[in-house]
């Protein structure tokens, strides 16, 4: 159990400076006394399951997925990434159906640090985003002042949204005080910049942990909460969203402020995001199905989409090859 002294417990900014003032309990050591409501694990996931059950009206499917190509943060994350496999997947995010304009716009791209000013130049006046991983994606394996200069580096570099990784190492340890401190400071390096806080659910072992990760997450400034990295299995599944989604709404009524949601990682058919959109709707109810408070996190989601949108418009399923690369 963490002391109820943020100096004791060492938790320091990038500056070397502590975060709180000498003798003062820190918000993130008073926040580990903090317990959440036990998860039942076999309600949430039956719940969970429902959801997949609904049928869907037509007209209702289409408005579902042109909104979940609005929701998206159409994303590349790998090693091998180039400025000119950034700026094709731009273009895409800009205009992800050549003919057929009436198709909106996806709500970001999301790119290691490296690549934000590539993708905001590609996307200069047309209010798509940039969001940026930052804080040592994948594994937050690093020093706090690394992870901090990462975050104002990408902020600098022009990213509008920053995605960054709890230490999940120290939230299974308990020290719950050090993981909400790394997100303070992280919001407060961020500035102007949306802070989405990315727990990592495939390592945090039940769904007690998630909701305990996502109640520490918003009380310590996440602006949203996200499941996954993708680098991770398993990544975003309907009950673990379930989970989270019920944090954000118990949140919401306790002090009327909305957070954001973001499964991410897996998300790869048209059919599991009307499937999230359900599971949102009956959770958090129609105020949250704007892209200011719902993302998908995807790199492969958008073809599957465009491709029921075609099914639905002709009847007929078009070729994958048809459609450019996400
Ligand atoms: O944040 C988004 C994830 O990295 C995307 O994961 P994915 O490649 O499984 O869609």
């Amino acid at each position: 159990m963490s002391t109820l002294n943020g100096n004791e417990n060492g938790h320091q900014n990038g500056n070397g400076t502590s975060l709180f003032r000498a003798g003062a309990p820190s918000r993130g050591a008073m926040f580990a006394l903090f317990q959440p409501p036990p998860v039942d694990a076999i309600a949430v996931e039956e719940r969970a399951a429902s959801f997949a059950k609904r049928s869907i009206k037509k007209a209702t499917k289409v408005a579902g997925l042109k909104l979940s190509i609005a929701m998206m943060d159409l994303t590349t994350l790998e090693g091998k990434d180039t400025p000119g496999k950034v700026r094709q997947m731009c273009q895409k995010a800009l205009r992800p159906l050549e003919s057929d304009p009436s198709i909106g716009s996806c709500a970001a791209v999301c790119v290691y640090p490296n690549f934000v000013s590539v993708a905001k130049d590609a996307l200069r006046g047309s209010g798509v985003h940039v969001a940026s991983v930052a804080t040592a994606f994948p594994s937050g394996q690093s020093p706090l002042a690394v992870k901090l200069d990462d975050t104002r580096r990408a902020v600098e570099f022009g990213a509008d949204e920053i995605d960054m990784v709890i230490d999940r190492g120290a939230m299974l340890a308990g020290d719950y005080a050090k993981v909400f401190d790394e997100i303070a400071a992280t919001k407060e390096a961020c500035g102007q910049a949306h802070l989405k806080v990315i727990l990592e659910t495939g390592e945090l072992g039940s769904y007690d942990v998630v909701r305990k990760a996502s109640d520490l997450a918003i009380a310590a400034g996440g602006d949203f909460i996200k499941t996954s990295t993708g680098k991770i299995q398993p990544a975003a599944t309907p009950p673990v969203t379930l989970v989270m989604l019920e944090a954000i709404r118990d949140h919401y009524y306790a002090t009327g402020r909305r957070i954001g949601m973001k499964p991410a990682g897996g998300v790869r058919t048209a059919k599991q995001a009307l499937h999230y959109l359900v599971l949102l709707k009956e959770t958090l109810g129609d105020a949250w199905l704007t892209p200011e408070l719902f993302r998908f996190g995807a790199s492969a989601l958008l073809n599957d989409v465009l491709m029921q949108l075609e099914k639905e418009r002709t009847g007929n399923y078009q070729a994958s090859e048809d459609f450019s690369k996400d």
